[in-house]
């Protein structure tokens, strides 16, 4: 079980590499890395237990954060309404994944970004695609080719990122950090 100690914080070159290619069948270690990826979020995502164990909480994690470089990353998005047992919007460790198509539209999350390796609040729009096709292949190496919209996108992009040393803030706008086009939406 990952906890905030394991969490690598920017200043760490490791956020700053590009993550290497996982080889499939997966060893042991990155069957377990796998895991705990998605496990960290799942127990993030439960307050109690957040709040017990003293953790951040996430709707993904990527290798590179826990010092790992690696071309991995855990996504869980959980359906936006109350009832908590809808299905979430969406689920998986993403392995190699590559954005094989992106919408010219952008997106933003309006209350802009935040990350488990940055401990301060750095405000402004991150723009990015409001829409993506991922193509990715999950612990047990099927391909898979997703079309992703709003929520679910914006956050396979901020891990995806992450595998290629890029961080949040990189993204934003230096003379203007609200600054924003007329046609960029604006997700949650
Ligand atoms: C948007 C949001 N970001 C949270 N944290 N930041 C993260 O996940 C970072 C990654 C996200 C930052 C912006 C896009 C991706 C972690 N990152 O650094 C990984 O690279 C949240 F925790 C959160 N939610 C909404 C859903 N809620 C369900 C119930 O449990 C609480 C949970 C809170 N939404
Ligand atoms: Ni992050």
């Amino acid at each position: 079980m990952f906890l905030m100690k394991d969490i690598v914080r920017d200043g760490d070159p490791v956020l700053r590499e590009q993550a290497q290619k996982v080889k499939f069948p997966l060893s042991k270690e990155d069957k377990q890395l796998a895991h705990d990826l998605m496990e960290y979020l799942e127990v993030s995502q439960d307050p109690e237990q957040c709040e017990k164990l003293g953790l951040r909480a996430g709707v993904g994690l990527a290798a590179p954060q826990v010092g790992i470089s690696e071309m991995m990353a855990s996504v869980l998005v959980p359906s936006e309404d109350e009832d908590e047992k809808d299905e979430p919007v969406f689920k998986d460790v993403i392995i190699n994944p590559v954005i094989v198509s992106n919408s010219v539209q952008r997106g933003a999350l309006t209350e802009g970004e935040g990350c488990l390796s940055v401990d301060k609040d750095i405000p402004g729009y991150v723009p990015r695609a409001a829409r993506i096709t991922l193509k990715y292949q999950d612990v047990d190496g099927k391909e898979h080719k997703v079309r992703l919209k709003n929520y679910p996108a914006i956050v396979c992009q901020h891990e995806i990122d992450h595998l290629h040393g890029t961080l949040f803030y990189d993204h934003i706008n230096k003379d203007n950090p609200y600054a924003k086009t007329d046609d960029e939406i604006f997700v949650y």
